[in-house]
């Protein structure tokens, strides 16, 4: 049974010595770690991931290996200097604050980098002994960039999934990383990517638009022919498991225990990791604020604040850790009395029970961290509420705020609003407390974890299925070899060529795409055969195609149709077609043009053509559309299509395609092969054009009306030379 393979750098059970040297084995802390953790044992599912520790001796790794395969989970076994360099450096000072938009605290060293990818390339290795061919490969977070890449150039064919648990930055701060395409290209192996929100799904898309100069189309892209899929999946939490666990009777005691000794002033909840993504020391300052503005509040609220261990290798973390004592001392200091504490601060993790029992006293929950990709502790905060009583403030900047709009919504940097967020939740009546909690636990029931892994599984099965069926398109070597037959065999054929990005690539500056030796060999080469009509069919004006292709025995489609020359004809055109639209449509493009560096207005004698292809990324896109929907309306009324291509703005008379030129050729003709070459939107007028027993060949792209695909102009010059070759035709004296 196909099965899913789990990655990510940690496994959700972390392994331990203790005091005897014996191992011992713990739950991993942290979203990741609680979020699948729930689900990875159901079937056959295997876990692989660094087990936590560093192994010096053999037996003890066989020890683990046993104890965690039984579990599902398959280990990957790290040296210290690995853990330094690629998990606290590269991982935690390089990614981690750039990602969380700190980037001053990141470091760019090349050490981190090279071992960076050594790590990676270890995963893939213990990646590629564990699965199976049919297997899903599920790759998460920062850590693991580099190896759905890695995995795909070993086994080309893997469903691989790949979900980003931080948030993915505007590509302003992205591009700051000295190795910012490496880390793209990796993540690119994947077939679905996932985020927690949209805006970190277009932050990545963006910087995939400029670092790799891939586009997208509604999320997505394609890439070597593959088509990768982009989206956002928040995650969820397990929600029947914390409801369960607040109901728990072991919940309940410690409840009872812990109230005891807390007396009965209101209480406000946070827990977090120790991390400067946080915001802890900022929050510890908000405290001081409301308790001086309030000082009514003073011996009637406490802030219970849990604080897990978390990176203590890194530099930054242990600054933060002093920074935070102090701050808890000071302000304990300063307001504490014999009956009262301010802070109850606790420098460690707890078991789920405790964080239950801490979950039903709290009466609000202090969630602002200055950026969280999504931050489970409040949605934990919200399922454990099952008296509805309790009110969340939750920061802006955690992707959570996007899911839980009836929370007190703060940004953590404005202190001020943060008192008045406290001193609200204080005081909120209990009826309105219930409204608000019944929306967000609705929400949270809905989308657990559960849901979202099966989500995310069934979107990665679905892209995989789309792609196989996309793959009949490609133009393997026996349908290469039955076209070049049927070609061979035929008596009379009509092929019909696009010029740009199908016979040459395309080209920055129009003019500079003329027919090179190759090309002018190939072309003469056909036309010299006997039966055999070329038809060049393109939007360029007629006059370049004359200049570059006249002397051959070729026939033409200019300005996809304005303009047509026949065999032994004069160019001719439509006669009904009237140009004086030009005279209006002219200055409001050279507007355009005014106001965007670098675009040009190409004038056909039938159509003007907006060019973008020289503007800054973005900005040609931007006044692209700008355009269309300037001139939608006045276009409708003036009998003209506006269409968009690569980096182009066309705009033509109504009755003027690809299609209907064509047509004139097989309306006439008794062809017996007919064959269709483009590369373009335009082009898919030639192929609805054609005969159903026509080849139909699109170049790139695999979306498409053609039955077949080729990768590049290469390969159809190839197969033109190959036509050439086999066909054994009379050549025209
Ligand atoms: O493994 P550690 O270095 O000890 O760190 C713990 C984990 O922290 C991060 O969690 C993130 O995932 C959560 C669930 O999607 C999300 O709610 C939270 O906002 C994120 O920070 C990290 O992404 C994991 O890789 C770490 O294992
Ligand atoms: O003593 C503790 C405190 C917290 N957590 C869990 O750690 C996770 C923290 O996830 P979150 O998404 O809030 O932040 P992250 O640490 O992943 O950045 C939550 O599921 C908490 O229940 C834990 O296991 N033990
Ligand atoms: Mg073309």
């Amino acid at each position: 049974m196909a099965r899913t393979i789990i990655v990510s750098n940690r496994l959700p059970v972390k392994v331990q010595k203790d005091n005897k040297g014996e191992l011992q084995y713990k739950p991993s802390e942290g979203g990741l770690a609680t979020g699948l953790g729930s689900i990875y044992k159901e079937g056959d599912n295997v876990w692989v991931g660094w087990p936590g520790l560093y192994f010096q001796d053999e037996d003890n790794k066989k020890e683990a290996t046993e104890r965690l395969k039984d579990e599902n989970m398959w280990p990957v076994f790290l040296t210290e200097n690995e853990i330094k360099l690629y998990y606290e450096g590269f991982s935690n000072e390089t990614l981690w604050p750039t990602f969380h938009y700190f980037n001053q605290y990141a470091l760019y060293k090349k050490s981190y980098w090279l071992e960076y990818q050594k790590v990676n390339q270890k995963f893939c290795d213990e990646v590629v002994a564990v699965a199976n061919p049919d297997d899903t490969i599920w790759v998460h977070d920062y850590q693991l960039m580099l190896l759905p890449d890695m995995i795909r150039q070993k086994l080309p064919d893997a469903s691989i999934g790949f979900f980003l648990h931080i948030p993915f930055p505007s590509f302003e701060v992205f591009r700051l990383l000295p190795w910012r395409r490496e880390l793209l290209d990796g993540v690119l192996g994947s077939d679905l990517i996932g985020f927690h929100t949209y805006d970190d799904m277009r932050h990545f898309l963006s910087s995939v638009s400029r670092i790799n100069f891939i586009g997208n189309h509604h999320g997505q892209i394609m890439r070597d022919r593959r088509t990768i899929v982009v989206d956002s999946f928040p995650i969820g939490i397990d929600y029947d498991k914390y409801a369960a666990s607040a109901a728990s009777p072991a919940t309940l005691s410690r409840e009872v225990k812990f109230r005891t000794s807390l007396g009965d002033q209101k209480l406000m909840l946070s827990i977090d990791r120790l991390d400067y993504s946080k915001g802890i020391p900022a929050r510890l300052q908000i405290f001081d604020i409301f308790l001086s503005k309030h000082p009514e509040y003073q011996g009637k609220v406490s802030l219970l604040m849990i604080v897990v261990p978390s990176r203590d290798n890194v530099e930054k973390y242990k600054h933060l850790k002093e920074e935070v004592d102090l701050l808890v001392g000071r302000i304990n200091g300063k307001y504490g009395s014999m009956n009262w504490t301010p802070i109850h601060y606790f420098y460690r993790s707890f078991p789920l029970e405790d964080l239950s029992a801490f979950y039903r006293m709290a009466d609000v929950a202090l969630v602002t961290p200055m950026r969280d990709g999504m931050n489970l502790v409040c949605k934990e905060f919200i399922a454990s509420k099952l008296d509805k009583h309790g009110v969340l403030i939750l920061s802006e900047m955690a992707g959570a705020s996007k899911e839980l709009s009836e929370a007190i919504i703060v940004n953590p940097n404005d202190k001020h609003q943060v008192v008045d967020a406290i001193y609200e939740a204080l005081t909120m009546p209990e009826e309105e407390q219930e409204v608000h909690m019944n929306y967000m636990q609705d929400t949270l029931k809905k989308f657990s974890i559960h849901h979202w892994v099966k989500l995310f599984l069934d979107r990665l099965t679905g892209v995989k299925d789309k792609q196989k069926k996309m793959a009949t398109k490609v133009m393997d070597a026996s349908m290469k070899a039955k076209l070049l037959k049927d070609f061979e065999e035929s008596k009379e054929r009509l092929l019909f060529l696009d010029y740009d990005g199908t016979l040459v690539p395309f080209n920055s500056d129009p003019q500079k795409a003329k027919p090179d030796q190759q090309l002018l060999d190939i072309i003469s080469a056909l036309t010299a055969m006997e039966n055999t009509h070329v038809i060049m069919i393109s939007g360029r004006d007629k006059n370049t195609l004359q200049n570059w292709l006249g002397h051959f025995d070729v026939e033409f489609v200019g300005e996809h149709g304005v303009w047509v020359r026949m065999r032994g004809k004069e160019w001719k055109t439509i006669d009904t077609l009237d140009g004086t639209w030009k005279e209006e449509i002219r200055p409001i493009l050279e507007m355009y043009c005014d106001k965007t560096p670098r675009s040009f207005i190409e004038e056909k004698d039938y159509s003007l053509v907006w060019h973008y292809r020289k503007v800054e990324t973005g900005l040609g896109e931007l006044r692209a559309r700008e355009i269309i929907s300037h001139l939608k309306y006045l276009s409708v009324n003036m009998n003209l299509q506006v269409l968009e291509g690569n980096k182009v703005v066309e705009i033509k008379n109504l009755e003027v395609n690809k299609g209907k030129a064509s047509s004139r050729w097989i309306e006439k003709s008794k062809a017996d092969f007919v064959m269709a070459i483009g590369d373009d939107w335009t082009d898919e007028d030639t192929f609805k054009a054609m005969p159903k027993h026509a080849y139909t060949i699109k170049v790139g792209d695999l979306r498409s009306g053609a039955r077949f695909s080729v990768r590049d102009h290469l390969a159809v010059r190839d197969l033109l030379e190959k036509m050439v070759a086999q066909a054994k035709t009379p050549i025209k004296s």
